[in-house]
This record gives C-alpha cells, structure tokens and sequence, in this order.
C-alpha cells in the first residue's frame, strides 16, 4: 500500500516555520515497503504525524491517500480493518493496559487476527529478555521493558505498514539492535514497510531513505 502526502498541515503546525524538505506543506511518498526514518526534533510533530497517518487525528489542511483513497473518506468498518490487517502502531505512550498482564495485554491484540501463535508470542518475549513478565501486570514493568511488550504486540497482526513513534526512547543500544532486527525480520515476512520515528538522525541501520518534518 502506498500513502500519499499533498499539502498536509496539521493545524497546530501550521503557525510554525518547516524546512524545504519537511513533508508538512509539500508532497511526499511513503512507498509500499519501504524501510523509512522520519528524523526531526523536538515539538516538529513526529507525534502528531504518527496519530495523523493513522487516521485518529484529522485536523488538518491537504490530503492523505492510502493507494489513491482520501482517508477521511474511510467508514469506521473500514478503519477496523485497516487497524487490523494493514497498519500497525507503537505511540509514544504505548497504550498498554497497565491492569492486565502482558500475557494479556499482547493476546487480546492477537486474537483479532490470529496471527501468531502463543509459542511465537512468548519466543519474541524471550528474545527480548522480557519472557519472565510473562504473568506481570504491564503497569509493573519498567518504561524500557513496556517498550518492548508494545514493540511485540505491535507484531501480532497483518500489516503493511508499521508505524513506530520513538520506539527506543528508555532502551540501551542493545535492546534497540535486539527489537530493531525483529521489526526487520517481521516486515520482511510480511513484504511490510516501516516508518521509525527519531529525535537523532540514527544510523544504527540502513534505512531505504529519510524523510523529514
Ligand atoms: N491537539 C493539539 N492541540 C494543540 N497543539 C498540539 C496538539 N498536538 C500537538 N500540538 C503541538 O504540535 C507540536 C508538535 O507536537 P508533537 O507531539 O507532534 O511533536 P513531536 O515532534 O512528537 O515532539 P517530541 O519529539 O518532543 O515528542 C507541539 O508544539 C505541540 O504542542
């Protein structure tokens, strides 16, 4: 699925000077399966892009098309299956049930499609070295040990695109490696793109191109 930026501008934004090259005003691509970094600083609306691009936010001017459809035209039905079985989000305050365990948290999300297995649900666990919180409540785990159960859950559906908002943010270089090869892994099985969010330009990994806001 490609998505078409034309002339967005979040209103918030709008009073606020953007480079030549941001996408806010202009028109960019994000091509089907492409692997993309979107790098911009503090309050330039990385946030606001991630809840724009997914259709919860809708104040803005311009247009976003996914293949060629306007999505304020979508219907609440076709929302639901979008959120489903094409795009998949981590937001920056993770939205995790904090009263319910992982093991909850990451099954209720995958009994909507069906899309993983328990065993694979825990082996990312386990890869991440988070298995042992197994039965936790969320709220109980550390910021950077959150990250990672939103960063696997995120895994649990279909998608063409995943949409990661400074997914890193609490975790170490190591960790970051760790959910940065899982996220490649899962969206080359799935012929998904992604788009990474980051404060830095990060060059951890070879990104297919950059965008800017
Ligand atoms: N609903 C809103 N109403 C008013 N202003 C808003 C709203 N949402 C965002 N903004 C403003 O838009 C700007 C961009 O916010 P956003 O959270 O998208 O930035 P960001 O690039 O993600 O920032 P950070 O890197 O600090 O997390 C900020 O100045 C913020 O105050």
């Amino acid at each position: 699925m490609n998505i078409q930026f034309n002339q967005v501008m979040p209103f918030p934004l709008a009073s606020i000077s953007h480079g030549v090259d941001s996408i806010w005003g202009n028109e960019a691509k994000l091509e089907a399966g492409k692997k993309i970094l979107l790098n911009a600083s503090s309050g330039k609306g990385k946030s606001t892009f991630s809840m724009t691009v997914f259709g919860i936010r809708k104040d803005y001017d311009g247009t976003i098309l996914y293949d060629g459809q306007d999505i304020k035209s979508f219907s609440v039905d076709e929302w639901v299956e979008i959120r489903q079985r094409r795009i998949s989000t981590v937001f920056q305050d993770l939205q995790l049930f904090h009263k319910l365990t992982v093991a909850e948290n990451l099954l209720l999300k995958n009994q909507l499609t069906d899309y993983k297995t328990e065993q694979e649900i825990k082996s990312m666990l386990n890869q991440l070295e988070i298995g042992h919180k197994w039965n936790d409540p969320c709220g109980l785990l550390s910021m950077g040990q959150q990250q990672r159960v939103a960063i696997v859950r995120s895994l649990c559906q279909p998608f063409n695109w995943l949409v990661l908002d400074e997914p890193f943010s609490h975790l170490d270089e190591q960790n970051s490696m760790r959910c940065l090869s899982m996220i490649d892994a899962e969206c080359n099985r799935q012929n998904a793109g992604f788009i990474l969010t980051s404060l830095d330009d990060d060059n951890r990994f070879s990104y297919d191109y950059e965008l800017k806001l």
